[in-house]
């Protein structure tokens, strides 16, 4: 829940306000009680002197009285105190205010009264005539309130008490008239019968404006006990008015039975004290108050200042950056009296410029990585992620429009051989051209990509009939076909496409690709620079495929390799001077099976590492095996796979199988190609040092039909050059072979290297290569591939002639 700092502060100091103004009443309130309690003392005392002095003023009057009496006795002489008061009665009353005299004799036995006089009990009659009780006053309650004095006086009859007595409450009457306050006499002897106060089952035997008065005194009654209540002052408050009550005793003047109650209107007084407390507490609240104001006006500017810096934060953490850094400039820190509201200002400023800057760099690093994401660094073309994503789209907007879409899948002929022969500098930019003349191709709605290598892909946007893609397709091999200049040199270079259309070839972007991948594969089996649409039956083909390689797999535990061996001759006497090594498969059912049928599934599969060790070592084991038969010594040559050449334990492998074998490493020649080489010069390099140091031939294989660098040819530690079949077929038809083939010869020569010319079918190539000083020759014309017997066969058949020729031989 949400609560304003403002109305927090303002909460914060009303409360300490209110604290403030509580204690502060309570001091007012103490002083108050304490000023009011001091003044009730007061007043108190003043009413009992009062009292006291008018009971007394009183007494004093009933001295004067009963001391004329002795003065009255004497005119007429011997007069009887009875005849004086008889005479004097009449003037007492009206004069003097008497209200009754009584007379005792000496026992104390009343003789005579006057009035009303109430009764002294005899103990106390008698201890004044025995003069233990000194003279003085008693007030007494019978039926009205008295004050009577007792003084005995000595008469013509003897020794008498008389006893004077006056009303009390003409003394009341003064009391209340000097005093403003109401009096009373409360009798403490409990009344049950007929109580004026039926709280405390008392009588009230005298009070001032009795019917106003008692039913306070009533009320009291229920506030505190009797008991309680004397001698203490209580305050009453009754229709709207405050009284002081005070009941006590008088004992110098009345007996225990008797009590005074005085009733105070204290309602001014209680008035003023409150007007003075409010008063009070005005004068303090109003500055507080206005204290309280003036906080809570000081802290609305800051207030409303945080309350933009609030709005500010929230447009950074939405990243609005422009919008928070003008509302920033909006609000410009103070110069002067600065305080913690410009701070943080001043800090926002600075956190809203990083975060802009932050923002910039993270934008710039996501499209970056957008970039890196979608497109391929090389060619700037579609990557696989942008590409697949591409088909996706294509895939949903035909479930909309149902309008279909092809895909061209494209693998550069050759490529490794001229990347690995020009260097990949050479390379990739064969790669960018490539890439610019596809996008020549096709339109501005198709997408080009690099799904990785020398692999693109096209998706050709609303196509229903796979007609349209093929003549495309057409139109692709073509463009790419023509030649390409990089570094001086021109270079040929060729494409296989697989096409497929969706969704007829494929409803998954997987199996669409997969299908097209199939088709391209099938396009370079045609004979490269082809293109071929997808099909049901080259699924099928690829199944065979896979069941080629499982095949193969179990093809050498099985022991289904063989072994052919073709003759190499010495060209000018056709004398056999070296093998090749040609494998066979003997398969279990389809029976023999040529190279050109399972070798490349052993390149791709990596199994030629494994049946080429055994070819190596097979070769050797023969070849050693013959030796010590007693055939005519002669070299073997292995063909070594390029995925063998590039295995680290290449080497060590030749090493073991000579050392196994026991084969002298003369008699052994193992045939690479260019492009094994080029591949990595440096460590090719080394390795043929290394094979070269054990004593071991070092031929290439195919020359002529990879991108040769001859100045690397003049360094590279090899023996021989074979020329491609290739060159050597169309002798003598094509001239430009017969030139190219002399010139190869002769080069080779040149640095130092034999030539063995391969495929020599008939005698004009043999005549051909003879003139031209070829050294050996290999071809049908000599030796079809043998079977180790055939081979043995046509050695010792060799060995037979040349003995012969040597007996034969004029001495
Ligand atoms: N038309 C014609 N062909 C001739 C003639 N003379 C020889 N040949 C064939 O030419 C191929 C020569 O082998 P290659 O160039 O190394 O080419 C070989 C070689 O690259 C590979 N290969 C064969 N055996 C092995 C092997 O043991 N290891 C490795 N790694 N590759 C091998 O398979 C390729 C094909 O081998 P093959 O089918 O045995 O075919 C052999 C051979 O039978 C001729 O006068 N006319």
């Amino acid at each position: 829940m949400f609560i304003s700092l403002r109305w927090k502060a303002t909460l914060a100091v009303s409360l300490l306000l209110a604290f403030l103004c509580a204690v502060f009443f309570y001091f007012i309130d103490q002083r108050a009680s304490k000023t009011n309690a001091s003044e009730r003392t007061e007043m108190h005392q003043q009413h009992v002197g009062l009292l006291t002095g008018l009971i007394e003023q009183s007494e004093h009057h009933l001295q004067q009285v009963a001391s004329g009496i002795p003065e009255a006795l004497r005119y007429p002489q011997n007069s009887s105190l009875k005849q004086v008061i008889d005479r004097y009665w009449l003037y007492l009353q009206a004069d003097w205010g008497i209200e009754g005299i009584s007379l005792y004799d000496s026992s104390g036995t009343m003789l005579n009264s006057w009035g009303s006089s109430p009764r002294m009990p005899a103990s106390v009659l008698r201890e004044t005539i025995a003069g233990v009780n000194q003279s003085g006053s008693k007030i007494s309650c019978q039926e009205r309130c008295s004050q009577s004095m007792l003084m005995p006086i000595k008469g013509s009859d003897g020794h008498q008490l008389i006893q004077i007595d006056v009303e009390l409450s003409q003394l009341l009457d003064d009391f209340r008239r000097v005093t403003k306050t109401d009096i009373g006499i409360i009798s403490r002897r409990p009344n049950i019968e007929n109580p004026d106060i039926p709280n405390w089952t008392q009588s009230v035997l005298h009070l001032t404006q009795r019917r106003k008065n008692l039913p306070h005194i009533i009320r009291l009654s229920h506030q505190s006990s009797f008991t309680d209540s004397i001698g203490t002052n209580q305050t009453l408050e009754s229709d709207n008015r405050a009284y002081d009550i005070s009941i006590f005793g008088m004992p110098q003047f009345m007996d225990a039975r008797l009590s005074v109650v005085i009733l105070s209107d204290i309602s001014k007084s209680v008035q003023a004290a409150r007007e003075a407390e409010e008063q009070s507490l005005s004068q303090i609240l109003l500055p507080l108050l206005t204290g309280c104001i003036v906080l809570f006006m000081m802290m609305l500017m800051p207030l409303n200042r945080m309350i933009k810096q609030t709005r500010i934060m929230r447009t950074l953490i939405k990243g609005d950056y422009e919008l928070a850094s003008s509302l920033i400039k909006r609000q410009k820190p103070r110069r002067f009296f600065s305080d913690e509201v410009d701070q943080l200002l001043e800090a926002e400023s600075e956190l809203s410029t990083q975060l802009d800057q932050l923002q910039m760099q993270l934008q710039e690093s996501t499209d970056e990585l957008k970039n890196l994401a979608m497109f391929d660094n090389l060619t700037g073309l579609a990557n696989r992620y942008c590409f697949l994503k591409e088909i996706k789209l294509r895939q949903r907007r035909f479930k909309r429009n149902k309008t279909g879409f092809a895909l061209l899948f494209l693998d550069l002929d050759n490529f490794k051989r001229i990347n690995d022969s020009l260097g990949h500098s050479a390379g990739d930019k064969l790669l960018g051209i490539v890439s610019n003349r596809l996008k020549s191709c096709v339109r501005a709605a198709d997408v080009v990509g690099r799904l990785g290598g020398d692999e693109f892909c096209i998706l050709i946007d609303k196509v229903s009939d796979p007609i349209e893609t093929r003549s495309l397709a057409g139109h692709i091999l073509s463009t790419l076909i023509m030649p390409i200049h990089i570094a001086g040199t021109e270079i040929n270079i060729s494409a296989s496409i697989g096409i497929v259309v969706a969704p007829n070839d494929g409803i998954t972007t997987e199996e669409l690709l997969q299908n097209a991948d199939l088709a391209m594969y099938q396009a370079k089996a045609m004979g490269r620079n082809k293109y071929c649409a997808f099909s049901k039956e080259l699924t099928l083909r690829a199944a065979r495929q896979l069941s080629l390689e499982n095949e193969l797999r179990n093809a050498l535990a099985n022991q289904e390799f063989e072994l052919y061996f073709q003759p190499q001759v010495h060209i000018n006497s056709s004398e056999i001077c070296g093998m090749e090594t040609l494998i066979r498969w003997q398969h279990p059912s389809k029976g023999l099976q040529y190279p050109d049928q399972f070798i490349d599934t052993l390149e791709e599969t990596g199994l030629i590492v494994p049946v080429g060790e055994w070819i190596l070592k097979e070769s050797c084991r023969l070849v050693s095996s013959w030796l010590k038969a007693g055939l005519p010594p002669i070299k073997v040559a292995v063909n070594i796979s390029a995925r063998q050449f590039t295995d680290p334990g290449f080497l060590r492998s030749v090493e073991k199988t000579l050392a196994a074998t026991g084969l002298p490493t003369e008699y052994l020649e193992l045939e690479i190609t260019e492009s094994m080489v080029m591949g990595n010069i440096d460590e090719s390099f080394e390795l043929l040092q290394k094979l070269r140091e054990l004593g071991v031939t070092l031929s290439i294989d195919d020359f002529g039909t990879g991108y040769s660098s001859l100045s690397y040819l003049k360094s590279l530690p090899v023996d021989i050059l074979k020329v491609d079949r290739s060159f050597v077929m169309d002798i003598p038809n094509s001239q430009s072979d017969m030139e190219i083939t002399a010139a190869i010869i002769a080069m080779a020569h040149k640095l130092q290297l034999k030539v063995v010319a391969e495929g020599i079918e008939n005698p004009e190539q043999h005549d051909f290569l003879n003139q031209n000083n070829c050294d050996y020759g290999q071809g049908y014309l000599f030796a079809k591939p043998l079977t180790q017997k055939e081979l043995i066969e046509v050695l010792n058949k060799q060995r037979l002639e040349q003995e012969n020729n040597s007996l034969t031989v004029p001495a």
